[in-house]
Order: C-alpha cells, then sequence, then structure tokens
C-alpha cells in the first residue's frame, strides 16, 4: 500500500524539514511538501493550515508541521475541523498521541529539537496505533467540539463519566 503524507513548515521550520522529507522518504513514504521553501520570513498559520486542510479532508491520512517550536503551526492546525495535531518535543508524547489521541498531525520546533530526536520522534509517531477503546469516545468528544455539537458532546461526557465511574475501559 502506497505510504502517503503531507508536510509543511514556516521559514524556521525549514532548517529541519529537509533532514525530516528525507527521512520518511527512506522509510517508504511518498511526500508532498505544501512548503514554505523560501527562508524569507513568512507565517506558520498559512502552513499550518494547509497540512490541517489536506489532513481533514482525507486526500492524506497524516501530516507534518513544523514551526520554531511548533506550537504555532499546532495551533493553526488545530483549527481546522477534524485535525488533531499534536505538538511535541519527545517521543513518548509522540507515541501517545496517536495511541490515545489518534493525532493525525505531528508538530515539533527547529528551535527546540535537533534532527536526530525529530526523526526518532517521527519514528515513534509513526509506528504507533490508535488503541480505541476508553480513547474513541474522548475523541469523538473533541469530534464533537469541532461540530459545536454540544448536546453530542454533554452526552458522551455523561457517558465517559458512568464509564469512568465503573472503571470501563
Ligand atoms: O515558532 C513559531 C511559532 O510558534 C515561529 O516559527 C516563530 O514565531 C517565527 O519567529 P520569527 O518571525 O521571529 O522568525
Amino acid at each position: 500500500m502506497l505510504k502517503k503524507i503531507v508536510i509543511g513548515s514556516d521559514h524556521v521550520g525549514l532548517e529541519l524539514k529537509p533532514s525530516i522529507i528525507n527521512h520518511l522518504k527512506e522509510l517508504g513514504y511518498e511526500v508532498t511538501d505544501v512548503g514554505t521553501n523560501s527562508k524569507d520570513r513568512t507565517d506558520y498559520p498559512i502552513f499550518g493550515r494547509m497540512v490541517g486542510q489536506k489532513v481533514a479532508s482525507g486526500e492524506f491520512p497524516l501530516g507534518i508541521a513544523i514551526c520554531g517550536t511548533g506550537v504555532g503551526i499546532s495551533l493553526a492546525a488545530n483549527k481546522v475541523a477534524g485535525v488533531r495535531a499534536a505538538c511535541v518535543s519527545e517521543p513518548y508524547s509522540a507515541s501517545l498521541s496517536r495511541q490515545h489521541n489518534n493525532s493525525n498531525v505531528l508538530c515539533f520546533g527547529s528551535r527546540v529539537i535537533g534532527s536526530e530526536l525529530a526523526k526518532m520522534i517521527v519514528n515513534a509517531w509513526l509506528d504507533a496505533k490508535f488503541q480505541g477503546g476508553r480513547h474513541q469516545r474522548r475523541v469523538e468528544e473533541l469530534a464533537a467540539e469541532d461540530q459545536r455539537d454540544d448536546s453530542k458532546f454533554n452526552e458522551l461526557v455523561k457517558q465517559g463519566k458512568a464509564a469512568n465511574k465503573k472503571g470501563e475501559n
């Protein structure tokens, strides 16, 4: 099966992006880079949004977005309904962000981590699988928030309170 991934960055994230693209290609991914490809100063919301839209639309199952800290570009990606962007700086959170949160966009910062740690984070994230179970309802609660569906959100929270009290999975 063809493994596809979309990647984007601002001018600061561009410092790390080429090594991550090479790494993904070595892992057998077909990589689509939505920019930026210039060192000229630009705005991270543009690229977080583009990566987010390409994932939320279903065109790509997963995306990676890089800025200076990973924070701004993750905030931008998370504005797109259906996106669960995780801003991380170590492999444990990267892995758990998929196992528990079913993250579909991975974000990190080129001013925070170096390329070797970034590759370890990417590996941990790609290798992890969503666990479902009790995490499924929580991800659905996030989706209800995306749709501003308060009644669905409140119903899920009610079910969750009951399930958590009983210690159900
Ligand atoms: O990390 C970032 C957002 O969270 C940006 O990469 C950072 O703010 C860009 O800063 P500058 O314009 O000074 O290069």
